[in-house]
């Protein structure tokens, strides 16, 4: 083993992240996420960075994976699970309920660890490439693309937090018009084609008519609509015989492998999740019952690069689709998503990506879509360099905060609109 490759030191970086007041059937993102950044440092003097959640959760396992790395190599990336298993212990803060977000499914302590584990692949990978010249694609054995798609991702929201956070100039977007103007300045900035539309805000009839002027603005381009299972199977069938003839997919329309069978047996509309299925103990199932047909992959919380090539294998067995789940992230994930999307032969779906949202970074040269596309980099590693400043403030950030902005909670940031609000129950229609 070359000396070099060995793991000298770990960083970890919590920071906060401007979000925008977008809405989703939670509530509304607060004005700062917390994010983890990731430094792997080797005894050659290369270092690789990774990115994952940033929540006191991750954190805490965060941590204690942190100190067990030095002195192992880099290269090691399927040795990081069995030692996070060793060294994480169960997380306390995790169970088998929907997440504090209720965005993202069921919340096992597995979960957790493989989406922390995800953040120390992806900077050993980099690392790796950066040392032996090679990007990161090519350690998962190659593209067999050169630009990877993604779709435009539109979410009703308000003009501005109703306390603090930075200042856009998106204005509100809260009925059909304002969610076409949205997405014409997607297409126009950013080329993207395909459209999603985060729903489950407002009355599905109401959500129908936005996606019924997204047809009309936009003929026959590829349609999505996402409610993060705020409906009953009922309604979710309602829903899609409204929208049928213009829908690419419904994407987790209804909550739990039950309801979303019940959905898929009763109309032809494609069903995609990035909630029923982000496990693979949930995979027999859901596949046997025919319960999704799209799968949304997030190599956060597969574990990674590999474990998403992984389930990519799975869906292609079973002829289920795949495409990519996005949450807010940075141009670090952006630049993961876009290697392991390159490999991955059955990518049948543009991906989601909340970054045209995020207008803070910490990479020195933020990507840049064309036609809805990123080209895959062939640098060595991610082919992103980190940009220690804003690293920096961004920290500072973190630390001069009270806590509250810490954890993401989409409720508590609505109680500052709606001081009774309360994460609604499932199926809210
Ligand atoms: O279902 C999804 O696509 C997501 O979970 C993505 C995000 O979490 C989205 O819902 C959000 O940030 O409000
Ligand atoms: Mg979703």
């Amino acid at each position: 083993m070359d000396t070099a490759l060995l793991i000298d030191e770990v960083r970890l970086t919590p920071i906060l992240i401007a979000d925008p007041p977008l809405l989703n059937t939670q509530g509304v993102h607060q004005p700062y996420t917390p994010r983890l950044v990731v430094e792997v440092v080797t005894r050659g003097g290369v270092t690789g960075i990774g990115e994952t959640y940033g929540d006191g959760k991750y954190l805490e396992l965060a941590r204690p994976l942190a100190a067990a790395l030095p002195g192992r190599p880099v290269s090691d990336v399927n040795g990081l699970f069995a030692l996070a298993d060793e060294v994480c212990g169960d997380s306390r803060a995790a169970d088998e309920r929907v997440d504090a977000g209720g965005l993202r499914g069921v919340q096992t302590a597995d979960k957790l660890r493989l989406s922390v584990v995800s953040g120390f692949e992806v900077a050993c990978l980099d690392a790796l490439g950066k040392a032996v010249g090679l990007p990161v694609h090519a350690l998962l054995g190659g593209k067999v693309r050169d630009r990877v798609e993604y779709s435009a991702y539109l979410f009703y929201r308000w003009a501005e937090h109703p306390a603090g956070g930075e200042r856009d100039d998106w204005g509100a977007a809260l009925d059909p018009a304002g969610v076409v103007a949205q997405a014409r300045r997607f297409s126009r900035d950013h080329g993207f084609s395909s459209f999603k539309l985060k729903g489950g805000v407002f009355p599905p009839d109401e959500e129908i008519a936005a996606v019924r002027a997204l047809a009309e603005a936009f003929p026959g381009q590829p349609l999505r609509l996402d409610p993060n299972g705020a409906w009953s199977a009922e309604t979710s069938l309602y829903v899609a015989e409204q929208l049928k003839d213009v829908l690419e997919y419904l994407e987790d329309p209804a909550s739990g492998t039950d309801a979303m069978a019940a959905v898929s047996a009763g109309t032809d509309v494609p069903l995609a999740t990035n909630m029923c299925v982000t496990t693979l103990a949930e995979v027999p199932e859901a596949f046997a019952r025919d319960a999704v047909q799209v799968v949304l992959s997030d190599h956060h919380y597969w574990g990674g690069l590999h474990r998403t090539r992984e389930l990519a294998a799975i869906c292609r067995l079973h002829g289920v689709g795949l495409s990519m789940h996005s949450n807010t992230h940075l141009g670090i994930s952006l630049a993961a998503m876009t290697h392991v999307a390159a490999t991955v032969p059955n990518l049948d779906y543009a991906c989601d990506s909340h970054y045209p949202w995020q207008t803070e970074d910490v990479i020195t040269t933020r990507h840049v879509f064309e036609d809805g596309r990123l080209t895959v980099p062939d640098a060595p590693g991610l082919g992103v360099e980190l940009d220690r400043d804003r690293l920096a403030a961004l920290h500072r950030r973190w630390l001069d905060d009270d806590g509250t902005m810490r954890e993401r909670d989409d409720a508590a940031a609505m109680r500052k609109a709606e001081p009774e609000w309360r994460t609604p129950s499932i199926p809210r229609w």
